[in-house]
């Protein structure tokens, strides 16, 4: 049941922040009688969908919720008070919700009624479903994640800079997905005028992430797919000092910019924490990589491997120079999976900091 729920929190993939995504099912005598997720901020929560779904038959129920039942008076009223009224008998939660405004007191509100609560049912999963909200809560940032494709010697492009594409057709589809998921993907101007992407899930029905471009200078091409904004949106953050003309160009085509006086990967996640972002995604190239690792922007890595080599001295890298000057100062990497994604193979880690909190 608890799978269940986060399959349906999962329908809102992208479009809940700075909400998590939650999902309910309500169960009497082993039977469904109603569903529900949290489409988004603003709307009712999970609860409130599946015991309206539930009706008179949530009376002597068993809930499953992915997030501990809110206990506050938020934009919508506190769920612990909606499933006491509806007279539900006991509450399966998946984790403790880490909000302060909430964290423990919702449980803490439904046991006070007399309800039994089991708390922690596949915890994991229900943690790492909403890990971009869960950091945003306890760091006031949004989860940074820096993701690439090289070849197996290391490479994200040939020396002369070309890389359509370094991993196959299975590889760029579960990107599309890992976009889907995020608030929005971040790339330098170098990455614009190099590779022209679009940067978006290439699925009608999935949300698409803001597209995000930092460049100091506006160097740009004047054509670029991005600033064609009918699929999804588009930010550019530039420097006080940039070319006007260039900026209004851009705005005239429906480009939202933002000038900072210091434009740095940690000014950018300050902005999009102000936004109400969960989850970034850093498409980077690799100087802007260093930086935002350095800046404390990113905290997990994805790395897609393709198996092929190309060689060079000067083949670009994922991660340009942190100034390291010893193999003891590595940032090692925790929490690390892998898994084959047809040819290619997928590496996650988490840096240190965040390892604590997403089990
Ligand atoms: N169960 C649950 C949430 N639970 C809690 O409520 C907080 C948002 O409250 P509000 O501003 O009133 O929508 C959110 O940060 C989380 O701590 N939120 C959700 O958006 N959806 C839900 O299904
Ligand atoms: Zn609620």
């Amino acid at each position: 049941m608890m799978l269940r729920c986060l399959k349906l929190a999962a329908k809102a993939l992208g479009r809940t922040s700075p909400n998590p995504l939650v999902g309910a099912v309500v169960v009497q005598n082993g039977e469904v009688v109603g569903e529900g997720f949290h489409p988004r901020a603003g709307e009712p929560h999970a609860e409130v969908f599946a015991l309206k779904a539930a009706g008179e038959r949530a009376r002597g129920s068993t809930i499953y919720v992915s997030l501990e039942p809110c206990n506050h008076y938020g934009r919508t009223p506190p769920c612990s008070e909606g499933l006491i009224d509806a007279g539900v008998s006991k509450v399966v939660v998946g984790m403790v919700d880490p909000n302060p405004l909430v964290a423990g007191g919702g449980i803490a509100r439904l046991r006070a009624a007399g309800i039994e609560v089991v708390v922690g049912v596949e915890e994991a999963a229900c943690r790492r479903l909403n890990e971009g909200f869960i950091h945003r809560i306890l760091y006031q940032r949004p989860l940074g994640i820096l993701k690439y494709a090289m070849t197996l010697d290391g490479k994200i492009a040939t020396t002369s800079g070309h890389s359509a594409w370094v991993t196959n057709q299975d590889a760029r589809g579960e990107v599309h997905r890992l976009r889907a998921a995020c608030d929005a993907v971040i790339i330098g101007g170098n990455t614009v005028r190099q590779d022209n992407p679009d940067l978006t899930s290439h699925n009608c029905d999935a949300h698409n992430p803001l597209r995000v471009v930092m460049s100091r200078s506006l160097n740009l091409p004047e054509q670029a797919r991005l600033w064609d904004t009918r699929q999804a949106p588009t930010l550019v953050l530039t420097e006080v000092g940039s070319s006007q003309t260039f900026q209004n160009m851009l705005r005239e085509k429906g480009v939202e910019v933002v000038e900072f006086t210091s434009l740095t990967p940690e000014q950018v996640m300050t902005h999009l924490y102000e936004r109400g972002f969960c989850s970034v995604l850093w498409e980077c190239g690799g100087i802007l990589a260093a930086s935002a690792i350095a800046q404390s922007a990113v905290q997990k890595i994805m790395a897609f491997i393709a198996p092929k080599i190309i060689g060079g001295n000067h083949a670009p890298t994922p991660v340009g120079d942190l100034g390291l000057t010893s193999m003891t100062q590595a940032l090692p990497l925790e929490r690390v999976s892998w898994r084959i994604i047809g040819s290619d193979c997928l590496v996650e880690g988490y840096l240190p900091s965040v390892i604590k909190l997403i089990k």
